[in-house]
């Protein structure tokens, strides 16, 4: 606890209201089940669900690999590019909702290609939702495809030569999937090949996953952030690395709690992450899945871990817009404006910021 605290729903309005980014999404994630009921209806496509509301109740995951067979079965809903764009569209109006300013989207090409969904279709999609969001909504987004690590390497370089049509569309590669025996070092060719395209590399690892595999992430696919990495804790020099080269961390607390990766969000690791000085940053992960959107996400984790006073909030918040690859120029804008929200409301985190993520 410290003494920066306001009353719960002055803090809520507060954070609703500060610019924040949106790091670690995946968009296939947001099919909330209406939606996933309307597509299927649209293209007369049979569920195994009879009603939204079963379909809720199957939202009861063991595991990653559990919520993971779910979540690509409903992906089959997904087949023209009105629907990417429905799915795209009705997610940026929720984040705008949220105060995001900015949002870096993760998509699954090898998810659609493989069920013979057109990559074109897919980019023809969330082009337009991206297009709309930006003009009507004022919001910056980039887009990140993941490789599937449960599938091949080489799949994985298939993927990115289909994708080099649509290069400048993109911001950077990131790697998803089945954590547990696919280590990222299998991908390090795929990475390296994006790397020389000028693409931003992510990569989950630390979910499920040992915190080798966040090493591995580091050394053979030179990640930039780590989705996920919360598992870095049990590896003092790992922390240790983390901190000194400021790599962020895009955390998933709603997610963890689902996913079992954490037994409750009271127990949750995000206050020990801050206290260790690393760059952590608050995500919403796979939305209509795991029990909410980012306001979701900050909300519970308010009530679960009381000790997050306005000097964590402000530094969560910061570190997202930090460790975004959005321009400089639109970095800087946005966490004086967050800086000024929380000077505001009582807590002065000092002079401007610079734009190291940790500073
Ligand atoms: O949380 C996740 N982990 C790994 N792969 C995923 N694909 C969607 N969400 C996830
Ligand atoms: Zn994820």
């Amino acid at each position: 606890m410290n003494e920066h605290h306001l009353r719960a729903d002055a803090l809520l309005d507060l954070l609703r209201r500060a610019p924040k980014a949106e790091l670690h999404l995946h968009i296939e994630g947001t099919l909330e089940p209406e939606m996933m009921f309307a597509l299927a209806a649209r293209h007369g496509i049979p569920l195994p669900w009879p009603d939204v509301d079963t379909l809720r109740r199957a939202y009861d995951f063991q595991d990653l690999q559990s919520f993971l067979d779910l979540y690509y079965a409903g992906a089959s809903v997904l087949l023209q590019a009105r629907d990417f764009e429905d799915l795209a569209w009705a997610y940026f109006q929720r984040a705008r909702a949220d105060g995001c300013v900015r949002c870096e989207i993760f998509f699954d090409p090898q998810t659609h290609t493989d069920r013979g969904v057109p990559l074109a279709s897919v980019m023809q999609g969330l082009n337009a939702a991206i297009a709309r969001a930006r003009r009507e909504l004022g919001l910056s987004v980039g887009l990140i495809p993941c490789f599937l690590r449960h599938l091949s390497e080489e799949a994985a370089l298939d993927t990115l030569e289909a994708l080099k049509p649509w290069r400048d569309d993109l911001l950077g590669v990131g790697l998803d999937s089945s954590e547990r025996d696919h280590p990222p070092e299998q991908f390090a060719m795929a990475f390296a090949a994006a790397g020389a395209l000028g693409l931003h590399r992510v990569a989950h690892a630390g979910e499920e996953g040992p915190p080798a595999y966040i090493w591995d992430a580091l050394r053979s696919l030179h990640a930039e952030r780590v989705d996920h990495g919360v598992r870095c804790l049990e590896d003092p020099a790992l922390v240790a690395h983390l901190r000194e080269a400021g790599t962020p961390l895009t955390v998933c607390p709603l997610s963890n709690v689902k996913l079992r990766v954490v037994p409750r969000l009271e127990d949750h690791a995000l206050p020990q992450l801050l206290a260790e000085g690393l760059c952590a940053t608050v995500n919403a992960d796979d939305p209509a899945y795991f029990g909410g959107y980012l306001m979701d996400n900050i909300e519970a984790c308010t009530r679960a871990l009381p000790q997050l006073g306005l000097r964590e909030w402000h530094r969560l918040l910061d570190n997202s817009l930090a460790a975004s690859f959005a321009p400089d120029i639109d970095r800087i804008a946005w966490r004086a404006r967050l800086a000024r929200d929380f000077a505001a409301a009582g807590f002065d985190p000092g002079a401007a910021p610079d734009l190291s993520p940790d500073a």
